[in-house]
């Protein structure tokens, strides 16, 4: 596909003749016009009322902002005209029901990453399009496998749309003159390797060992078993972070961790590990719990977190070995690993 095509062109050149496809590509347009209205509103910020206030909490018990419920609106708004069956939110304890026969359902966090709203740092939407199955209460428990569609935009110094329809991973940034997200980059490819990480490390004393053993290789650079520096970066926004991966590769953790809550990690299934999974496996990374894939996962439950390691893939098969590795199992054992030189990749 041509840099520059617009996504209008695109979708027109990818909806053909099947009905749920061609939902799904209604979808996606009418999603891209409800970010430009949210981009707009954090562009202008305080501006535009936008005062970084708590709102109340949402069904996970997060703080809710006031730009997470006007997000909230605003996509909803959005799909309501729509061959929708269902929508679940990250704002809305239960999934709202529009038009039960209509093909494809959709599952969104409206505001991705609501810590930098007053920050002036960069926030998303995420989406995940599902097909609507014959018994319409199952439709937000299917695996992530089941995706039709899945992206996220990036409100930052530009605002940006990452979206695979099945078929690999594309990239549209807002030409704000014309009003339109263009092309910019087609068929994107992670790396496999990398020497970036992303964690939030002020959590360090609460990981499994697994990870704990991973972390500590990694910053122990040239002078450790791994002989190569790393980098860091963490920006507490999960969009932004798929973003840099996908530009430049890495690897993203937010695992399991000791604290109160966080048994299964911070990160939703639903609406945030699977869709990023899915864009992860279609740009040749890969997306795991450590020790299962995360588009295999069944959810049980609409806000259902799971922890999530996603990017280059030799990093995140490195971290799989280790959860796997009996000998990492225990916190005794975990800082030998490091001088072993076992699973180096
Ligand atoms: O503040 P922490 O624990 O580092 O968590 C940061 C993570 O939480 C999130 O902000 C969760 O998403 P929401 O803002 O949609 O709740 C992710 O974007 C980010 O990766
Ligand atoms: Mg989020
Ligand atoms: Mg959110």
């Amino acid at each position: 596909m041509n840099p520059g095509l617009s996504l209008h062109q695109y979708l027109d050149a990818h909806a053909g003749t099947d009905p749920i496809r061609r939902a799904v590509i209604e979808v996606v347009a009418a999603l891209a016009q409800a970010s430009t209205e949210i981009s707009d509103l954090i562009r202008s910020g305080a501006l535009a009322g936008i005062t970084g206030q708590a709102q109340g909490r949402n069904a996970d018990g997060d703080v809710q902002k006031d730009l997470d419920v006007r997000a909230d609106r605003i996509i909803r708004a959005a799909l309501e005209p729509l061959p929708v069956a269902a929508i679940a939110s990250e704002e809305a304890m239960e999934s709202e029901i529009l038009y039960p026969a209509a093909p494809i359902s959709i599952a969104v966090d409206p505001l991705d990453g609501s810590s930098n709203i007053d920050t002036n740092m960069s926030v998303g939407t995420i989406f995940s399009v599902l097909p609507t199955p014959r018994d319409i209460r199952a439709t937000f428990t299917q695996p992530g496998a089941s995706q039709l569609a899945a992206g996220f935009f990036v409100y930052g110094p530009q605002t940006s749309l990452v979206l695979t329809l099945g078929r690999g991973v594309d990239i549209f940034t807002l030409d704000r003159g014309a009003n339109l997200f263009k092309l910019i980059r087609s068929a994107v490819q992670i790396p496999a390797d990398t020497a970036e990480f992303a964690i939030n490390a002020s959590n360090q004393r609460h990981w499994e060992p697994p990870v704990q053993a991973f972390i500590e290789d990694c910053m122990a650079g040239a002078s450790g078993e791994r002989g190569k520096d790393f980098n860091m970066r963490w920006i507490g926004s999960l969009v932004a972070e798929a973003y840099r991966i996908l530009t430049r590769g890495g690897i993203f953790l937010y695992p399991a961790d000791a604290r109160e809550g966080y048994g299964e990690g911070r990160l939703r299934l639903v609406y945030e590990a699977n869709p990023m999974a899915f864009i992860m496996e279609q740009a040749g990374g890969e997306a795991s719990t450590g020790r299962q894939r995360i588009l295999d996962l069944a959810p049980g439950a609409l806000h259902q977190r799971v922890p999530l390691i996603m990017g280059s893939r030799d990093k995140v098969r490195r971290l799989e070995r280790l959860h796997m590795s009996p000998d990492i199992k225990s916190e005794k054992n975990a800082p030998l690993f490091a001088h072993r030189g076992l699973f180096r990749n």
